[in-house]
Parts: structure tokens; C-alpha cells; sequence
């Protein structure tokens, strides 16, 4: 049964007396709330705490429900006939937000609709013997469609009657509940729905297990963690990723900031000191889920450290010290940066995560994910796969090298360029915007806290200084507008500036006059830090390491000079489509596994915890390679050199 009329959560509720002075208190960490039906079609808040009898408060037209901080699991709800004011916090801010919208629509329904007789809605909810009944947040509306549906007949087919009704709703619900509707058009935009492999996967997570999902580019692994760390209590759940790009984009902060042990360089000794100064020291002692998303960029003899750190810091000698991990990432797309020990020589500690003691200590349960939502061409799709696990064959090639040839500009928007070479990427964007006859317009930033320009820098996507001229190339870095595909990623053209504010064209025709938006990003000590920029960015060309985890429509490359296993994966798997990209020179050479990531892959095949392409596709022919490796990895690599299966 739908549980969107359950909350559990924090919870302190207080009546004043008529002079408006404190009369009682009601305070619980572990509270339920239940929102339930009396037998007179009242709807109440019913809140349980332990060892006290159930306090139930009744909803009418004056009560004022508060969602400003819904987003941070937090939110009021006034009920000034009872004098009370319910305070919820630590909520799991999905369940909350399912949970005032179950108010919402019950405080309109009641009121504006005429009633549904009770032979329809048992057809459709569960009918309770009891003096009260659990509620859903169906609405009159959707159990006519629903019976109707059941009984063969499409409500499609009947628009009149029922969208005159539902003009008839939305008009009455104005004039006679305000705070609801106000509350409603509050609620963010529902977006994609997770599908089954995905919902099994938070069900996993919400077991409190230690987890680790994968899967290949663009299945929905960050899309999945937002709705994980919707549905944890936000007050003891850290979202973390291992750059400050990927950080943003699940609204959580860098593993690196979390862990306060800088780069984790220092002695262990000196770590754990570093790391019991407030305010690092009270998260990581109140932490109860950590998750961590492109956990294959986080450095393993770093990941080794926080272990232990969590187990001293918190006096708990389980892995992380009892802490649930979530961890999330693609081990075929980019490794961890190198990292080489000030005076020696040598590549220092293990390379990957997935090589440490404190990965096969935690007993992560493993699954993949299989459905790619990034692409829907099958062919495109299946080329990807194979380019993930180092394979190109001549099918591989002769499609990419194609593609050199396509035409995939239209209406002035070039194709972005990604470059193996940050350094590359920089110098085309300067000197492409320099090339632009008329005037630049620079949109400096609005930081709201002094000071804290660089870390924003880090952690947002978008830039503190943006230069932008008539005919810039740029790329859109917030969902402004999702039905109308104007979405982080979608590629435009600067056309004019009107009143100050860059007219910009997109891909898909839609014109968008860019207004400055907001940025949030949370520090360690969990204070938000507040940015407001023009949502874009000049998009002539990015670095592959700063495009991973982003979609893009319109996007060209040369891979001649990769020089990371994966590098090349992460830049085509960015493409949406075959029709939307181009590649130049293509060679197979420029594609390669690492072998120790396809064996980490073998063996979670081999212990049948996930299904995996890595057996069933790759064949036993093995191509040894040499690469140009980075040459800090070279002694590395002379052990254990790079191949590619094909
Ligand atoms: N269940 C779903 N239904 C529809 N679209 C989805 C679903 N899950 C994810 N998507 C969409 O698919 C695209 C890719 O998702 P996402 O960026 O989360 O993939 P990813 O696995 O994290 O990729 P990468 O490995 O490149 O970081 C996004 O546009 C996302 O909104
Ligand atoms: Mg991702």
C-alpha cells in the first residue's frame, strides 16, 4: 500500500495558550506521523511518539503548512484552531515532500470537489474496519479514471467532463485554500520515475547494507543516489562525491571536504588528529550513511585512511565504524588522478578503491545496473558497452570513424569539442570568444558569503567570471525549464542581450533569456554556500575529466591524445546519440580497460552478485598493448601492462 500518509521522522510540537506563552510541548527523535480519515470524512495528523498516547490534531482551512526547508527534510505545520504548531525535522525529504502533498491534495479535495462515492474509492483503496483510515494522496479525480480503467473504459476518451472539473478544482481550490495551493505550486516538478532494477537498488539501500552499485555510462547511477539521498534522514546522511563537479550535481560536498584530513598524505596518526577538530570531528560522529558517488576517481590508499579514521573518530571498531556506505561509480571510466609522494619516485599505494583491505572489510553488497537511459539508439548503446570493456572491432570502428564526416551543427549552435588536455580546452574557449567581433558583457558572480568564491569555484559548475559575447557558444548548467528541453547540457548560442540578460537559442529552436539562478553547496560543518550566476558556461570545448558524469546533445572529439584507460569511454559515452556526434581520426588504439579493473569485474561475475558483460563478451584473445601512460604510473604499469581485449 501507498505509505505517502506516513512519516517517520523528527518531530516537537507545542500549544501556546491565548496570551501566546508556551502552554505544552510534545518533543520526539523517533516520531511517526500518520495523516488518517475519521468516520466524519475529517482528516488529522496523527502523531505517535513512545510511551505517550497518540496526539491527533485535525486539518481545516486555516491550517498553514511551511515547505520552504522541505528540501533539508524540515517543515511546520500551523494548526491555529488548536493553537498548536507541529515542527518536523530529520525527515527523508522524498517522503516528506510525498507526505505534504498528501496533505495538499486531501486539504483541496475535501473542499473543492464534490465527493466520490465510497463504493468508487474502495474499488480502488484499501477500506479500513477501522474508526480511522490510512489515507493515500490519490485524488477524487485519479479513482474515476482508475475505475474506469479497471472496467475497460478509457477516461482519454471523455475529456470534457472531467478537465471542466479539473479547471473547476484548481479555480475553487484558490479561493478556498490558499496555504495548500501555495504549497502545491512549491512542490518541485516531479521528474523521471526510477525503474525496477533502480528501485531495488534503493530498497537495498534503505535496508541500511553497505552498497555498491555500478553500471555502464549513463544508466542512472546519479539520477538513482538523488533519490537515495532523498529518502535518508538528511541530518545523518553525508552525500559526497570525489569532485567538486560530481558533488554539485547530487547537491552533496567532496569526499576530500568531508573527511577533513586534507589529502589524506599525512601519517594516519596526524590524520585522525587532523580529523577530530570541530566541526569535522561532530560529522563524523553523528554520520550514520556516507555516500560516495564516482567512487572509481577516489584514490584507494585514501579511501584506506578514511576507514580508519572512521573506526578511531567514532570509537567503533566496525568497517567505517558502523557507518552504511552507499558507494556508487563506474571503475571503466576515469581512475583516480596519480598521485606521486613528495621525494619519491614511485606511484604511491593501491590504485583503486576496489584494491584496498577496507573495501573487502565493509562486505559491500555489488549490483549493476543494466538499462542506459542517457542513449535510446540500441546500436549506439551496444557500441559503448563494447568500446567500456576495451573492445573495438571493425563494426566499433567503421561507425566512429564515420561519424568524422557528419554534419551536426544546425542553426549556428557548433558542436563542443572534448579535450583529453584541460589546458587544450581553455585556450579554444578563450580564443574562440576572442575571435567574436563586438562587445564582451561579464556577469560576475553573486557569492553571498565573502570569502568563499573558490571553494564555489570548486564545488559549481558554473563560473565566477562569465565573459560572453554575441555568438558565444555556451552550455546550460540548470534545469530551467524541463518540458521544454531547455536542461543541464542542452547546447545554445548566444543571440543578443536584452536588458542587461544573454538571449540565448538552443539546439531544439527554444529561445531562453538567461536570468541569474542559485547555486547551494554545503560545507563540511553543513552551512550552505550560496552562488547566483547566469546559468551557463562557454562551451566551445571541455576536458573529458570535467565532462564526466554530464549528457551533451552536440559534441565532437579527437582522441589522439588520451592518455587514461577509460578516458575515451567517458568522452563518447557523453554523446546522446550517434547522430550527435563526431569523431576525428578515430583509431582502436585509442580505446583501452585497465586489466585490474576488468578483473574486479570478472570476479564480481564469477561470485554471480551481479549479472556482467565482462565473461559473457569478452573473448580470450588479448592484445598487449604499450600506452603513453603518465609517466609516474610507468613503474606501475611495467608489471602489469595495459591491454586491450578485442
Ligand atoms: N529511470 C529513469 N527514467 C528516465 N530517465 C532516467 C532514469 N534514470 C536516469 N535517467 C536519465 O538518464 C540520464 C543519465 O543519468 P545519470 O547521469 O544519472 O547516469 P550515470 O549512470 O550517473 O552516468 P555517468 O556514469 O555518465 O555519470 C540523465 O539524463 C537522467 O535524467
Ligand atoms: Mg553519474
Amino acid at each position: 500500500m501507498d505509505d505517502s500518509g506516513l512519516l517517520c521522522c523528527e518531530v516537537n510540537v507545542e500549544w501556546l495558550n491565548k496570551q501566546g506563552i508556551l502552554n505544552r510541548k510534545l518533543s520526539s527523535k523517533k516520531a511517526s506521523l500518520r495523516i488518517l480519515r475519521g468516520n466524519t470524512q475529517q482528516i488529522f495528523i496523527e502523531i505517535s511518539v513512545e510511551k505517550v498516547a497518540p496526539v491527533k490534531l485535525s486539518f481545516s482551512k486555516d491550517t498553514q503548512v511551511h515547505n520552504k526547508f522541505m528540501k533539508d527534510g524540515k517543515s511546520s505545520i500551523r494548526f491555529p484552531s488548536e493553537n498548536a504548531t507541529v515542527f518536523i525535522s530529520n525527515a527523508p525529504p522524498e517522503k516528506l515532500r510525498g507526505f505534504l502533498k498528501t496533505i495538499f491534495i486531501k486539504m483541496t479535495n475535501g473542499k473543492a470537489l464534490p465527493k466520490v462515492s465510497t463504493t468508487l474509492r474502495n474499488q480502488v483503496l484499501l477500506h479500513k474496519p477501522s474508526q480511522y483510515e490510512d489515507i493515500s494522496p490519490v485524488t477524487d479525480g485519479e479513482i474515476i479514471k482508475a475505475v474506469r480503467k479497471a472496467n475497460g473504459k478509457s477516461t482519454d476518451t471523455t475529456p470534457s467532463p472531467l478537465a471542466g472539473r479539473k479547471r473547476k478544482i484548481e479555480r475553487s481550490s484558490t479561493d478556498k485554500a490558499p496555504a495548500a495551493k501555495k504549497l502545491y505550486s512549491e512542490l518541485p516538478l516531479q521528474e523521471h520515475t526510477l525503474d525496477d532494477e533502480q528501485m531495488n537498488i534503493l530498497n537495498a539501500c534503505l535496508s541500511g547494507q553497505n552498497i555498491f552499485f555500478t553500471g555502464s555510462a549513463g544508466t542512472g547511477k546519479s539520477f538513482l543516489l538523488k533519490k537515495i539521498i532523498g529518502a535518508l534522514p538528511p541530518d545523518v546522511t553525508v552525500a559526497t562525491a570525489s569532485t567538486g563537479v560530481a558533488a554539485c550535481h547530487i547537491g552533496g560536498i567532496t569526499l576530500h571536504q568531508f573527511a577533513g584530513i586534507g589529502g589524506g598524505d599525512a601519517r594516519i596518526e596526524r590524520c585522525i588528529e587532523l580529523a577530530s577538530k570541530p566541526p569535522i570531528v561532530t560529522i563524523w560522529r553523528k554520520c550514520k550513511h556516507l555516500i560516495i558517488d564516482e567512487i572509481s576517481m577516489v584514490d584507494g590508499t585514501y579511501f584506506q585512511k578514511i576507514e580508519e579514521v572512521a573506526r578511531k573518530i567514532r570509537k567503533n571498531d566496525k568497517p567505517f565504524g558502523g557507518i552504511q556506505l552507499i558507494l556508487c561509480g563506474d571503475f571503466f571510466q576515469l581512475p583516480p588522478v596519480a598521485k606521486q609522494v613528495p621525494g619519491e619516485k614511485k606511484f604511491s599505494g593501491s590504485r583503486f578503491c576496489f584494491q584496498t583491505e577496507a573495501w573487502n572489510t565493509c562486505r559491500l553488497i555489488t549490483f549493476e545496473l543494466q538499462n542506459v537511459h542517457r542513449q535510446t539508439d540500441k546500436r549506439f548503446i551496444s557500441i559503448l558497452n563494447r568500446i567500456r570493456l576495451g573492445k573495438v572491432d571493425e563494426d566499433v570502428t567503421n561507425t566512429l570513424k564515420e561519424t568524422a564526416k557528419q554534419n551536426i551543427e544546425g542553426d549556428g549552435i557548433l558542436a563542443t569539442r572534448l579535450c583529453s588536455h584541460t589546458k587544450d580546452a581553455d585556450i579554444i574557449n578563450e580564443t574562440k570568444l576572442k575571435a567574436l567581433e563586438g562587445q564582451s558583457k561579464i556577469f560576475e558572480a553573486e557569492d553571498l558569503i565573502p570569502g568563499t568564491t573558490k571553494q564555489l569555484d570548486n564545488q559549481t559548475p558554473v563560473p565566477g567570471r562569465l565573459e560572453l559575447k554575441i555568438g558565444a557558444q555556451v552550455m546550460l548548467l540548470k534545469n530551467v525549464n524541463v518540458s521544454a528541453g531547455l536542461v543541464n547540457g542542452a547546447r545554445g548560442v548566444v543571440k543578443d542581450f536584452r536588458n542587461g540578460l544573454p538571449l540565448v537559442q538552443f539546439k531544439n529552436k527554444k529561445e531562453y533569456l538567461a536570468q541569474r539562478e542559485q547555486w547551494i553547496v554545503k560545507t563540511a560543518g553543513g552551512a550552505s554556500l550560496t552562488r547566483k550566476q547566469i546559468p551557463l558556461k562557454l562551451a566551445w570545448a571541455f576536458s573529458i575529466h570535467k565532462s564526466q558524469g554530464l549528457t551533451l546533445d552536440c559534441v565532437e572529439m579527437s582522441l589522439g591524445r588520451v592518455f587514461e584507460a577509460g578516458q575515451a569511454y567517458v568522452a563518447l559515452s557523453r554523446a546522446q546519440s550517434l547522430e550527435g556526434l563526431r569523431v576525428h581520426d578515430f583509431k582502436s588504439s585509442q580505446v583501452w580497460a585497465n586489466p585490474e579493473v576488468i578483473s574486479f569485474y570478472k570476479t564480481l561475475d564469477q561470485m554471480r552478485i551481479i549479472p556482467l558483460g565482462v565473461n559473457r563478451n569478452a573473448t580470450n584473445k588479448v592484445n598487449i598493448k604499450s600506452r603513453p601512460v603518465k609517466k609516474s604510473f610507468k613503474k606501475l604499469m611495467m608489471e602489469k601492462p595495459i591491454v586491450t581485449i578485442q
